[in-house]
């Protein structure tokens, strides 16, 4: 029986482990993590991510070919496979502090496997990871070798939050890299029949080592930047009376544009885009290509202007203040359906509206009110359980994540019950502005026509 390790028991260890299990029900799969209360949450009722799907996969293979343990060692020695999913932030300290990835987790992880490995091993690297990372983790392997033969893999992960299940159910692609020796393409093979077990041939792409390292983080550069694409038109759709919606849908016609990825929103978030992007920056500075960095940099910067400028747009609009104001905010994750908050435009957009001394009240119906006050900190905030009692009293209200549950609404009741005149600050484009006008609201949607009121307060930009 072949058996798979996983390091790292978070968003993408868990998920992707827990599908290879249900796919592969021949194949013994452990998931492994330093962190006690989070391998205890994958063996409980309650797991430690809220995913679409993930409780009815988890709960058909928990116990019969998958596992999740804090027995690190034991199972890394007796693996054949092991994954290394791993988180990989931004260095906050040191060389290449703001940009660079931080691979202390990493590093520990692969000397841990060279210290306790007594069989050949297929290292796979799943954590998303700067090219040439498998070099430096060959050396540490190597070094320690005792005669074992090491393998070292890339096949990084496309998943998105919210959508994981269905994601690595049907996968655009596979993707793995691999040495071009003997050695290196018969581990290559060898992970390919376990993805062969659901995903058809020809969606699995085989590429040498830099190549699948690299393809990862242009990926998730090139999504991002087709939404700070859509969000700089939007700036400019307020400007001059176009709607981002129509034009989105215009060049989304063009099949070599396509639909997909071209909503404008209040900035993107998650935890891997601006990581991976300013990793991408660190890597071309590090080759002396100083123009591609800053081409990239560029997708960054616009996030950020696409967030102040929301916050901005809030304030004019209320008479240029916003202190001692009610503001409700709706939602904090960074998209629907996850209850993950890292790097949420929200964390943005209420430390902006706090520093104008506004009193913001948060409902988010999956991220805990303990998960909020950390990302804000400092930032005096109320959270409540209802989208009617967040609103209630208040002068206006934004939508910074696009939950289902924020369109059917009843926003008479949620406009009866605030001050007049009331706002709507629709950072998600996700209310009917036409439908809530005609109650009396004042309504912003990011991109689209502005009504009579916000244009005659002042620029923001
Ligand atoms: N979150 C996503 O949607 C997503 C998608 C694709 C790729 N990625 C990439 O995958 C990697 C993991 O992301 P994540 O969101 O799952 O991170 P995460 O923080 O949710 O999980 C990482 C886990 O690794 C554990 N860990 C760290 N060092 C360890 C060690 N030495 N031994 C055992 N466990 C250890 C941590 O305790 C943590 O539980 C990152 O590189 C990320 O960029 C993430
Ligand atoms: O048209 C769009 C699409 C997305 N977003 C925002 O962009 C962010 C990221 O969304 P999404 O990409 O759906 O979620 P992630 O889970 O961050 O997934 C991205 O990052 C993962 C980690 O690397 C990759 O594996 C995925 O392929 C990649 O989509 C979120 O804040 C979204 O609200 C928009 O504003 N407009």
């Amino acid at each position: 029986m072949v058996k798979i390790c996983c390091i790292g028991a978070g968003y993408v260890g868990g998920p992707t482990m827990a599908v290879i299990a249900i796919k592969c029900p021949a194949i013994e799969v452990v998931v492994v993590d330093i962190s006690k209360p989070r391998i205890d949450a994958w063996n409980s009722d309650t797991l430690p991510i809220y995913e679409p799907g993930l409780d009815d996969v988890v709960k058909a293979c928990r116990g019969k070919n998958l596992f999740f343990s804090t027995d690190v060692e034991k199972h890394v020695a007796e693996a054949d496979i092991i994954f290394v999913s791993v988180n990989t932030p931004t260095k906050t300290r040191g060389l290449g502090a703001g940009k660079a990835a931080d691979l202390t987790y990493w590093e520990s992880a692969a000397r841990m496997i060279a210290d306790v490995s007594k069989s050949d091993k297929i290292v796979v690297e799943k954590s998303t990871v700067p090219v040439k990372t498998a070099e430096a983790i060959e050396k540490i392997l190597t070094h320690n070798s005792k005669g074992i033969n090491y393998q070292i893999l890339s096949n990084p992960e496309f998943l998105a939050e919210g959508t994981a299940i269905e994601d690595l159910f049907k996968p655009d692609r596979v993707l793995i890299g691999g040495r071009e020796t003997p050695g290196g393409q018969k581990a290559v093979q060898a992970l390919k029949e376990v993805y062969a077990h659901w995903v058809p041939e020809a969606n699995i792409i085989t590429t040498n080592l830099w190549s699948a390292e690299l393809s990862k983080l242009a990926a998730n550069a090139f999504l991002a930047q087709r939404i700070s694409s859509v969000n700089a038109m939007s700036a400019l759709c307020e400007a001059t009376g176009a709607n981002v919606s129509e034009v989105s849908y215009a060049i989304g016609k063009d099949s070599r544009i396509g639909p997909k990825f071209l909503n404008a929103s209040v900035g993107f978030g998650g935890s891997c885009f601006q990581k991976d992007i300013l990793n991408l920056v660190y890597i071309c500075e590090c080759n002396g290509l100083p123009e591609v960095a800053n081409y990239w940099k560029q997708v960054i910067k616009i996030n950020d202007y696409q967030k102040s400028r929301f916050v901005n747009r809030v304030v004019s609009s209320m008479f240029n203040t916003v202190s001692g104001k009610k503001i409700a905010v709706l939602g904090f994750a960074f998209k629907k359906d996850t209850g993950d908050t890292r790097e949420t435009p929200a964390i943005d957009v209420c430390k902006g509206l706090v520093g104008d001394k506004a009193q913001v009240s948060i409902y988010d119906p999956q991220v805990t009110e303990e998960q909020i006050q950390r990302d804000l900190a400092m930032n005096k905030v109320s959270v409540v359980w209802d989208a009617y009692e967040a609103c209630k009293g208040a002068h206006g209200v934004c939508i910074l994540t696009e939950w289902d549950e924020f369109k059917k609404l009843d926003y008479q009741k949620i406009f009866d019950n605030m001050q007049k005149p009331a706002f709507v600050f629709d950072g998600r484009n996700v209310v009917d502005a036409e439908k809530l006008r005609e109650m009396g609201f004042i309504v912003y949607s990011i991109g689209k026509p502005l009504d009579g009121w916000l244009k005659d307060m002042p620029a923001v930009a």
